[in-house]
């Protein structure tokens, strides 16, 4: 298994003007040996030229990709020791499902008793070893991707595993089982493995650090717990979490943040600074309903209320159509009717410039 690290990496398939137009900006990234990590950003952010620059499917036009210390920048795809598993099934349809598995090892020249062990062990994992003397002809989308899962995972030498959306065809039920497996299954072999998305629940629940990427940029690398407490750029705050934090025009008068003239927190770092401007962001979930206009509350509307069962999804408006979305377990007044809302102080977050202030 191997550590990556990316120096100073970034592409630009064209130029624009004699300037290059960079799909992925410069950047400085090291995956630890060992660890899961999810590329998670909207389509076209770069996940994907990320990965292919990783695998050597793709040169870097700046910057280099160590695998172990060593230098692999200009080495091709097929000596980098790397397992790639792709959006959509790549099979070799004349072949029976235990062949499409064996086929990396088989490759390799392991011997038989090896390649049987690891076949019939990953044809475990992934619930396929009924399956193992069908012909991969004839089987259906999902049971296809399993098994480029199943060839992706086979191999227990390679230096790291990408995987690059490979759970889109599979029916949604399994997928939520696949994605825990799939978490195991690294961790049991100690591979690196590396994971783009586009859902943030599949990046939350699979990786131990979440590389959060928006127009060619990671803004932010961090585990899920700390993608959720300090969103660092709004981008995180808005992409991570589900309904996205709330962004409010505020104020900062030595040190106290204010939203609406009322008092909601302090800059946790610069105390005593006033900016004229700033950006507080707040989760969802760190906003509750109060009863009355005490000390701290800032009174509103509700204007509507998304009943999901064991808890609601509240919007209510602060004046102005300034909208703050709550989560709450509590019975909600009804639409229209006035309240009172409280931020939780410590989770207020300060932005400007889109940049986490405090
Ligand atoms: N071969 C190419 N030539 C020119 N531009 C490209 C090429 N491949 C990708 N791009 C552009 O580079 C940018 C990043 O694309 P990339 O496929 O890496 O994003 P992505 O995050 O993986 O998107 P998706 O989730 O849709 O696959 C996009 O603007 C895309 O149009």
């Amino acid at each position: 298994m191997a550590k990556i690290e990316l120096r100073g990496l970034a592409h630009a398939y064209n130029t624009v003007d004699g300037t290059p137009n960079y799909a992925l900006h410069p950047l400085d990234l090291t995956w630890e040996d060992g660890g899961t990590y999810a590329l998670l950003g909207p389509s076209g952010c770069g996940k994907s030229t990320m990965l292919n620059i990783v695998s050597g499917l793709l040169t870097p036009s700046e910057g280099r990709v160590l695998i172990n210390g060593v230098d692999m920048t200009s080495v091709g795809a097929v000596k980098r020791n790397i397992a790639q598993v792709f959006q959509f099934p790549v099979v070799y349809p004349s072949k029976t499902v235990f062949e499409n598995l064996a086929f990396p090892l088989r490759c390799r020249n392991k011997p038989k008793a090896d390649i049987d062990r690891r076949v019939n062990e990953v044809a475990g994992l992934l619930n396929l070893d009924g399956l193992l003397q069908k012909s991969a002809r004839k089987l259906t989308p999902d049971l296809k991707q399993l098994i480029s899962l199943g060839r992706g995972l086979v191999r227990d030498d390679v230096a790291v595993i990408l995987m690059d959306e490979p759970l889109t065809v599979i029916d949604p039920q399994l997928k939520f089982s696949l994605r825990r497996k799939l978490r195991d299954i690294s961790a049991r072999h100690g591979h690196t493995l590396v994971y783009v998305t586009h859902d943030q629940n599949e990046a939350m629940t699979l990786a131990e650090q979440v590389v959060v990427m928006d127009h060619g940029r990671v803004v932010q690398m961090g585990s899920p717990q700390a993608l959720f407490e300090e969103p660092v750029h709004r981008h995180v705050g808005y992409f991570i979490g589900s309904p996205a934090m709330n962004f409010l025009e505020g104020a900062v008068d030595r040190g106290t943040v204010s939203v609406f003239g009322r008092d909601v927190g302090t800059l946790r770092s610069a105390e005593g600074r006033s900016l004229s401007q700033v950006v507080v962001g707040i989760r969802p979930e760190f906003v509750t309903l109060a009863d009355g206009p005490e000390a701290g509350t800032l009174p509103a509307t509700i204007t509507d209320v998304q009943d999901m069962g064991c808890f609601a999804i509240v919007s209510a408006d602060l004046g102005n159509s300034t909208i703050v979305k709550l989560r709450t377990p509590d019975r909600v007044p009804a639409i229209g009717a006035p309240t009172y809302l409280v931020f939780e102080r410590d989770k207020v977050r300060f932005y400007k410039d889109n940049w986490l202030v405090s």
